[in-house]
């Protein structure tokens, strides 16, 4: 991919899309652009990543052909109001930010080519889960130029915008889920004797196994659930408890309030 790529916002969602692409090679740290707040974070993403990074907006505009608005939702119009002067009309702009619709960026990004993406920090190890909209043409070029940056650094969904508060929830926010109940694990065979160093890959890799499982076998999860519990062991014992203690539906509950706030926040940006 010849083109260059700048971030505009070159914080934690933002790294973890930088590390893919540098990994898997997609985009040289000399093609990356990104800019941050405070010199701090510009020289953190200079030092870790080898990227051209800067305090200046403008220069991560004026350099890139794609830019990626990485900011929090909160700033998005602000900083399209202070980049507007140097946007090009041929310019892609991907914005990630969390309930901001195409509607908005494209009335504050009339000439502009725009696409709405919901990426996952998980893109770093290029395991990412990344939704995408835009109300472009089907035909339009720049989607596979989008579609691949995407697919770079894992798997990607074009979905109706009306979805994507169900892709925040289930994909975007999600990977905390999994960090705490990897957590939770780890304390509890801790709590069992385990070492916490061993406890901690244990409890990650079995996630990480029976994710890989649901994705290659494409039977249900509840068929594989069933194939681990055998009848009167350990496992039903675990299970029955998690149903006990309403583990699905804390779960199901969990997401509607990550979309809820999603379909909030898209009322109020
Ligand atoms: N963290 C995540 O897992 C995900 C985040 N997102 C979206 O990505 C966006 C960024 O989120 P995070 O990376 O988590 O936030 P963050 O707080 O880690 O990063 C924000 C970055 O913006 C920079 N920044 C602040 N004001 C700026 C300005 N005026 N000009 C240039 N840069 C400025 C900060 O220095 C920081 O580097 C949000 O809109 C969020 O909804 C989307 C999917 C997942
Ligand atoms: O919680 C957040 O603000 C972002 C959006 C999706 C994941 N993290």
């Amino acid at each position: 991919m010849a083109q260059t790529i700048g971030f505009i916002g070159g914080g934690n969602m933002a790294s973890a899309i930088i590390k893919g692409l540098i990994q898997q090679e997609i985009y040289s740290p000399s093609n990356i652009f990104a800019s941050a707040l405070s010199e701090r974070s510009v020289d953190r993403l200079k030092n870790q990543f080898a990227i051209n990074s800067s305090q200046s907006n403008e220069f991560i505009v004026k350099n890139s052909d794609i830019i990626v608005l990485a900011v929090k939702p909160y700033l998005v119009f602000k900083i399209i109001d202070e980049i507007k002067s140097v946007l090009k009309t041929e310019q892609i702009v991907i914005s990630i930010a969390s309930g901001i619709t195409l509607k908005k960026l494209n009335h504050a990004m009339p000439e502009q080519r725009v696409y709405r993406a919901m990426p996952n920090t998980p893109a770093s190890v290029n395991m990412g889960m990344t939704s995408i909209c835009t109300t472009l043409n089907p035909n339009e070029t720049s989607r596979t130029l989008v579609a691949q940056i995407f697919e770079a650094i894992g798997k990607t969904a074009w979905i109706d915008e009306s979805l994507m508060h169900a892709a925040i929830a289930v994909h975007g926010s999600s990977p905390a889920y999994a960090f705490v109940m990897i957590e939770a694990m780890a304390d509890a065979a801790v709590l069992e004797g385990m070492p916490r160093d061993k406890a901690y890959i244990m409890a990650a890799q079995s996630l990480l196994g029976a994710a890989q499982m649901v994705l290659d076998s494409g039977l249900h999860p509840g068929v594989l659930k069933d194939q681990v519990t055998s009848p009167g062991g350990n496992t039903i014992k675990a299970i029955a408890v998690l149903e006990e203690d309403g583990f699905r539906s804390s779960i199901i509950r969990a997401m509607h309030a990550a979309a809820e706030k999603s379909r909030e926040m898209e009322a109020n940006n």
